[in-house]
């Protein structure tokens, strides 16, 4: 697959997530899919808490779950969320994804507007595992 029709791949895939979502206190549905180095594709959406803090994002659940099924090494992370500019990472889930490398990350809304980055753009002379 070439980057455009795996883009779209995980646009569709991450809207189909964003679906999922549990958000009955702030109403903001994300989704999120992550591309494994080998192919596989890994989704996301934030589940809330009445609870609030508890609850987390779709970048770090789908993070979660590809490490969950052995995936540690990623090309890219499409997220997206309603709004005029593309969803931008909170700093939470900028850290976990600094964790696991330097992947491309795509910022999108859900009219199909798409910004392309990456991790050390979201999170620069981030703190790692090499500064222990
Ligand atoms: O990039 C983001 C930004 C926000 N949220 C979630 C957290 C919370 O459930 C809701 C509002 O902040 O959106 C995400 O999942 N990802
Ligand atoms: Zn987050």
């Amino acid at each position: 697959m070439n980057d455009k029709n795996i883009v779209e791949k995980l646009y569709e895939e991450a809207m189909k997530t964003r679906e999922n979502a549990y958000a009955p206190y702030s109403n903001f549905k994300v989704g999120a899919c992550l591309l494994s180095n080998d192919g596989e594709i890994f989704s996301g959406c934030n589940v809330e808490n009445a609870s609030y803090g508890l609850s987390i994002c779709a970048e770090r659940n789908a993070i979660f779950s590809a490490v969950a099924k052995g995936k540690r090494e990623f090309k890219a992370m499409l997220i997206v969320a309603q709004g005029e500019a593309p969803v931008k990472p909170c700093g939470a889930c900028r850290q976990v994804m600094a964790e696991f490398g330097d992947f491309d990350v795509y910022l999108a809304n859900t009219k199909g507007k798409i910004e392309k980055t990456k991790v050390s753009e979201l999170l620069p002379n981030a703190f790692g595992p090499k500064d222990l």
